[in-house]
């Protein structure tokens, strides 16, 4: 728990024709929006944090401890989807459970906690629906609260909220924002949105001609955008 010092140092990784290099540090507990043109890297970039790939050369630290090694679900990571991997034949409380314990064996505690970040995310009384049976904002707070049960130092986000119209988005935004709060944790968010990147992340990562850059202030960064980023917004 709480936040983490996220470091590329010096990842190199070639995907067929495709390189990415990487040489940056994420603070703790900052907020960093993933930009760039689609095919510049952005996913290959969170797989690299999340473990679902290896890189051909370089580390990756987390508070200096090297976790390239490390298979997906020993990292210190958690990493919310745009289809939100919940499960159809588990109830909310037991998709929400499984971010405490994969086998679903809670203890009473654990039973408890689970009801209070579903009180949270404003799903009282859904606890034990299926996902069929909730809106597709109430599906997206099911995994918010498995994110907040899991309160991991690392959250990654792939366009977790792209396919959700702007209301929708923005209160999943906001409430993403309070769950980054009470966990510290440091967000990675890929997005293909400038609006997103201004509301929620203050600092933004480019990814564009085969490099991860560090991250910048976001606000400068999309006024005044380098060329293949000017060209990608439009
Ligand atoms: N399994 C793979 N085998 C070979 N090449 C791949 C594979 N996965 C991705 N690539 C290539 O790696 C590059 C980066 O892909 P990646 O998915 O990281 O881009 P992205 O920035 O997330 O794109 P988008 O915005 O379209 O989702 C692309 O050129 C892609 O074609």
């Amino acid at each position: 728990m709480g936040a983490a010092l996220l470091e590329f140092d010096g990842i190199r990784v070639a995907r067929g024709r495709f390189t990415l290099s990487a040489d940056l540090g994420v603070p703790p507990g900052s907020r960093v929006a993933v930009i760039g043109p689609s095919g510049s890297g952005k996913s290959t970039l969170l797989s690299l944090v999340g473990g679902f790939l290896a890189p051909d050369q370089g580390r990756i630290r987390l508070d200096g401890q090297d976790i390239t090694d490390l298979p997906p679900g020993r990292r210190p990571v958690s990493m919310l989807f745009q289809d939100q991997n919940l499960f159809p034949h588990l109830t909310v409380a037991q998709n929400t459970g499984l971010g405490l314990r994969p086998d679903l064996r809670l203890s009473n505690l654990e039973r408890v906690r689970v009801m209070q970040v579903l009180a949270e995310v404003g799903l009282e009384g859904m606890e034990d629906r299926r996902p069929a049976a909730l809106s597709g904002g109430q599906q997206g707070r099911v995994a918010l609260a498995r994110v907040l049960l899991r309160a991991r130092p690392v959250l990654l986000l792939d366009e977790a909220f792209s396919a959700l119209g702007p209301a929708l988005k923005a209160e999943m935004l906001a409430l993403l924002g309070r769950i980054a709060d009470q966990t510290g944790a440091t967000v990675l968010m890929v997005t293909h949105d400038p609006d997103d990147a201004r509301s929620f992340a203050p600092e933004t990562i480019l990814v564009d001609g085969g490099i991860a850059h560090p991250p910048v202030p976001t606000g400068p960064l999309l006024d005044n955008p380098p060329p293949g980023l000017r060209a990608y917004l439009g």
